[in-house]
């Protein structure tokens, strides 16, 4: 084997690689080249663990996947194509989440290091304190196009995962989703709402609906509406003035998902409703009603070739024929299920996506938006940055010299590492971190007894929402128990059923009130934490609430936006202090399934160094937090209710830093970044 040949790797280096033991989760761009690299350097003994199954789409960077392989599963056949490298070494794969509870702490306490190979946050933050528990090393991992990065993870040495907090979610105003879209990105949020309305798991923010509530032309509807500003999409049919209460997918299903008639109801029906908010269209161009009889004949002359033809844009009779198609398709994959189970979206499945690329720009005629490709539209609604191969190797490569460096016990030599698109000043594309970044005294994960504030309105949120949203979502705990600390009383119980009868009630019907101080537990993760309850009066539209670690953050609401207004910055941002910027959320904000995204520029963040020469040391560790950043500047202009799109990424700027990385915080855009892979 050729590392092992004398000269290549040093004779101690050997010897520890012999006896080691590793786990690397995740099996995909990352993971293959890791578990490749693993093999050829002599490691004996891997184990690897994905819960998915090849797509074609991994077959362009994923070089132990082959097309006979897809639908089988990526561990299993990354173990098979390795053990072709070199047949003596012992692979065990695990087709599974690594978050099932079969893998608990003395699961990774069999490892001498831990490599993450990951694409979403819920995973790595799992992962991150099942390391900090067992006390193995992890090194984390992650890119983003042609920017990637290394870090060593050791438990009191270095920062975990969570000490800072995490890039938010990119997000639009509810109402601009809604009522007053400008660019095709929020055509397409609208769209992947409506999938959810009518096939997926629905989410009281994900209303497509005109949004009577909208500020801006409040005064006109108010005598119109039903008393809570809201104005439910199903009540809406203003040719004949019925209106009927139901929910969309209850409507749906009701008119048999006829085409037509759905046709009408979201982009004419709907679309006249908007036009009666007149306030909306002073400095707007108002949006065009279309009705579906006035496309129908254009429908008929058509070739259907244009469905595959992903980079055309197409016509919007080319869209209604999809729309229609994609409407049967999904209605049938719909009633396979059992009743009460829906749909998921994925950019891979074809009824879905092409369903979105058609709504999309459907919207987007109606409100004479960009109209984009399906390929465009993909990448968008995908949030995907494209997956470069080059990228992912070298950053593979970079976390296999990473754990030589750790089995050699030469943690000090860990820095986190930084792969950039050219060359700095210095000649550098892989650019080290100076220094590494001790752990966070604040963070409410590795800290010795953590703690958090949670600014909540007690008489709003209920036991249940508070599970689901603040102890899992947000504060990702897999199987939470939680009692009052002063009276012992058991609020939520890990054990089945043993709770249920309190997930209806408020928390201050529990006399969970200001001041209260609740013990949370995850047994699985080992991980426990106080809670301590702020409790505020929220108004429609505010956040639901407010996760503050460091509690010097817990000022009076006015005095924290005035502070983000006069300097321009988020103050919770200093990593030094860790995940001290408020972490907000709302109900039903969507899930961060993956940590890269579609982006674009920011420039205007002030809060990022732009030159490593200008910023001091801790605005470059500041800026250079991997993919994971700052939550959300509290919004202090608008009430709108927004809603999200997935993650947000930091990125190396090829800027003129002499000393290290400088990053952007960037967001998304339309277009897609050159160099594209295609994903199709
Ligand atoms: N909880 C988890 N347990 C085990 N594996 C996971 C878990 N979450 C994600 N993964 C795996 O991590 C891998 C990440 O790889 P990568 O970022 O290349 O994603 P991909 O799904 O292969 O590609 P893409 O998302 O670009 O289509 C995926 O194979 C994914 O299945
Ligand atoms: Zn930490």
């Amino acid at each position: 084997m050729a590392a092992f040949l004398d000269g290549v790797l040093p004779a101690t280096l050997q010897e520890k690689i012999k006896s080691s033991k590793l786990l690397v989760v995740g099996a995909g761009g990352i993971g293959c080249e890791i578990l490749k690299n693993l093999v050829l350097s002599g490691f004996p003994e891997i184990e690897i663990i994905d819960l998915d199954t090849i797509d074609l789409s991994n077959l362009n960077r994923q070089f132990l996947f082959h097309r006979e392989h897809v639908g089988k599963s990526k561990s299993q056949v990354a173990r098979e194509s390795a053990l072709q490298f070199n047949p003596d070494v012992k692979i065990k794969a695990y087709h599974d989440s690594i978050m099932a509870t079969d893998y608990g702490v003395n699961f990774f306490k069999k490892f001498d290091v831990v490599l993450n190979a990951l694409d979403n946050r819920a995973a790595r933050n799992h992962v991150n304190r099942m390391c900090l528990n067992a006390e193995v090393p992890l090194i984390e991992s992650g890119t983003a196009g042609y920017n990637g990065q290394v870090e060593l993870i050791k438990k009191g040495l270095t920062q975990c995962y969570e000490c800072t907090p995490k890039a938010t979610q990119k997000s639009f105003p509810g109402c601009t989703i809604r009522n007053t879209p400008s660019e095709p990105i929020h055509c397409i949020v609208w769209a992947k709402h409506l999938f959810n309305q009518l096939f997926g798991e629905t989410v009281d923010d994900e209303d497509i609906s005109p949004d009577v509530a909208d500020p801006e032309a409040k005064s006109e509807v108010e005598e119109s509406s039903n008393g809570d500003g809201e104005k439910k999409i199903d009540e809406t049919v203003p040719d004949d003035g019925n209106v009927v209460r139901v929910n969309t997918r209850q409507w749906a299903k009701d008119n048999n998902y006829d085409a037509a008639t759905l046709f009408n109801k979201f982009f004419y029906d709907d679309i006249k409703y908007l036009l009666s908010m007149s306030n909306l269209w002073k400095t707007r161009k108002p949006p065009t009603p279309i009705k579906w009889d006035s496309i129908l004949l254009k429908q008929d002359e058509l070739d259907t070739s244009f469905v595959r033809q992903y980079h055309k844009i197409w016509s919007l009779a080319e869209c209604a024929v999809v729309f229609s198609d994609c409407l049967k398709n999904l209605k049938v994959n719909l009633e396979k299920l059992e009743e009460g189970d829906s749909l998921v979206w994925d950019k891979d499945d074809q009824p879905a996506m092409d369903f979105v690329a058609a709504c999309a720009n459907i919207r987007g005629y109606i409100f004479d938006i960009l109209r984009k490709s399906r390929f465009e539209v993909k990448s968008m609604a995908g949030n995907i940055i494209p997956a470069i191969a080059t990228t992912n190797a070298i950053t593979a490569g970079v976390v296999v010299l990473q754990t030589f460096k750790v089995l050699q016990n030469e943690l000090d030599k860990c820095k986190s590492v930084y792969m950039r698109l050219r060359p700095n000043p210095r000649q550098q594309l892989l650019v080290p971190e100076k220094f590494l970044t001790p752990p966070n005294p604040n963070c409410y994960v590795c800290a010795a007894d953590p703690a958090i504030h949670l600014r909540v309105d007690t008489k709003k949120m209920h036991i249940k929402e508070f599970r689901d949203e603040v102890l899992i979502k947000t504060l990702n705990m897999v199987n939470p128990d939680v009692i009052v600390d002063a009276k012992g009383v058991v609020v939520i119980s890990s054990e089945e059923g043993e709770t249920e009868c309190n997930e209806g009630k408020l928390l201050s019907d529990m006399d969970i009130v200001d001041g209260v101080l609740l013990k949370c537990d995850d047994f699985f993760q080992n991980y426990e934490l106080s809670i301590i309850i702020v409790h505020m009066d929220a108004e429609r539209d505010d956040t639901m609430f407010e996760v503050i670690a460091d509690p010097n953050q817990l000022k009076p609401k006015e005095e924290n936006a005035e502070n983000v207004k006069s300097t321009g910055k988020d103050n919770g941002n200093d990593a030094s202090d860790g995940p001290s910027t408020s972490k907000k959320a709302r109900i039903n904000d969507v899930d961060d399934d993956d940590d890269l995204c579609v982006i674009e520029d920011d420039d205007d963040d002030p809060s990022i160094p732009r030159n490593a020469e200008n910023a001091t040391a801790e605005e470059v560790i500041k800026a250079t937090d991997k993919l994971r950043v700052q939550s959300p500047e509290k919004s202090v202009a608008t009430k709108r209710k927004t809603t999200t799109i997935d993650d947000d990424i930091t990125e190396i700027l090829d800027s003129d830093d002499e000393d290290g990385p400088t990053q952007s915080k960037r967001t998304r855009t339309s277009e897609p970044e050159t160099g594209i892979i295609n994903i199709d």
